[in-house]
């Protein structure tokens, strides 16, 4: 890439995702501009409706376009009413993760200052830990695979030792930048079920193999259930959480409902060369269309992209602006924002226009 100049690629996808899409560039725009940081975008048809209208969910166009981009940039795909033949409903989102190994599903859960938390405890205002879902393996190995017959369904689910090895190292680094950052030593607890799976027994193996190159850092590991429960009984405890796939996207949303719900639930799909940024949530078919979805999700994502790219050798005025995008919206937000999904009256033009005021306009 060129040093302060970058291409992204941009997925707007399905419902709300497009609304919230429009919202983060118009915050994108005007950031970019202000540090000297060079950001082209080119939108890309791909998703449900886009699957209704020509038979494909994913046009290898599109996926081509995306795969040479420096960054790539969703909104949310899907529609419940819009499915194959096998009864799924498309999901271009993980044929990226598939096809460009994005191993790294980052969903940082963080209270927000002003947003409201689900627990009265007031230790629940000082949430901030981070799940990191394997997003190319473990249950979803399977999907488009199982074996259906009349009488029964089998779907598989496959962890391999490279993923595992990845997916572990890549969690107790994050846990030292945390740990720097923070100022407290670093925590990494890998969420299993290795009480009764002998995939998960093997998970477990190689997590602690690798455990052992970051002495500097606290490891450990909790059964799936318990950690359900303690996400909702003391959440505040952890910091970084490795997990299988699909216990990653059901305690996403777990934990998303604890910090204000889906609308602020950042994520990343990393990889070693490629990276998706989207929010966690979906297109959202109740509230889509009505001007009020919370693009507070997608701009923490796009800061979380402005950070990687920073990382990735883009440029310090990329890490810059993706700190001023953080403050901003933390700022907006504390300053009495109050979006629909909290109980407010403030759309999704209210928020951009909140946030570009606190970017200075
Ligand atoms: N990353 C993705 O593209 C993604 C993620 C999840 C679901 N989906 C798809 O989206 C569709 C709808 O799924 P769902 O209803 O189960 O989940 P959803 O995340 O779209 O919605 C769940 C609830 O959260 C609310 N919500 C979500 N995002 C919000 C936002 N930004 N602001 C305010 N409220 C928000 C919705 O109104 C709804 O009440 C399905 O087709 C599903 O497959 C896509
Ligand atoms: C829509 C769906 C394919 C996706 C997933 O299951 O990963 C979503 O729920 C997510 O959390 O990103
Ligand atoms: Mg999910």
């Amino acid at each position: 890439m060129a040093s302060n100049s970058v291409r992204i690629a941009v997925l707007p996808g399905d419902g709300i995702g497009t609304e919230v899409t429009e919202a983060t560039l118009a915050v994108l725009d005007p950031l970019a501009r202000r540090h000297g940081i060079g950001l082209s975008t080119e939108a890309l048809p791909a998703g449900a409706f886009h699957y209704q209208a020509t038979g494909d969910a994913f046009p290898e166009a599109s996926f081509r376009a995306a795969e040479s981009a420096d960054a790539i940039l969703l909104g949310a795909m899907g529609w419940p009413g819009i499915r194959q033949a096998d009864g799924t409903e498309i999901a271009p989102q993980l044929d990226l993760r598939f096809r460009l190994g994005l191993y790294a599903g980052v969903r940082p859960v963080r209270a927000i200052p002003g947003v409201p938390v689900a627990l009265a405890d007031p230790r629940a205002a000082t949430i901030d830990f981070v799940l990191v879902r394997e997003s190319t393996e473990g249950l979803f190995h399977s999907r488009g695979k199982g074996l259906v017959t009349q009488d029964l369904a089998e779907e598989t689910l496959r962890i391999t030792r490279a993923t595992t090895e990845k997916l572990s190292r890549f969690s107790f680094r994050l846990a030292e930048r945390r740990a720097a950052r923070l100022g407290r030593a670093g925590r990494v607890t890998l969420v299993d079920k290795a009480n009764v799976f002998r995939a998960f027994a093997f998970m477990r193996a190689v997590f602690d193999e690798v455990a052992t190159e970051f002495p500097g850092v606290e490891s450990g590991h909790h059964y799936v259930d318990a950690m359900a429960l303690d996400l909702v009984r003391r959440p505040w405890a952890y910091d970084v959480l490795p997990t299988e796939n699909m216990f990653g996207d059901i305690l996403s949303d777990l934990a998303a409902g604890l910090v204000g719900g889906m609308g602020f639930s950042p994520s990343a799909d990393i990889g070693d060369e490629h990276a998706v940024f989207q929010p966690a949530h979906g297109t959202a078919p109740d509230i889509a269309g009505q001007g009020i979805a919370n693009p507070a999700a997608m701009l923490l994502s796009a800061s979380m992209m402005l950070d990687w790219l920073a990382s990735r050798g883009a440029g310090q005025g990329f890490a810059d602006a993706a700190a001023e995008l953080d403050a901003a919206v933390d700022a907006a937000f504390a300053g009495g924002l109050r979006t629909t999904d909290i109980g407010g009256g403030d759309g999704t033009a209210a928020v951009v226009r909140a946030v570009q005021a606190q970017l200075g306009g």
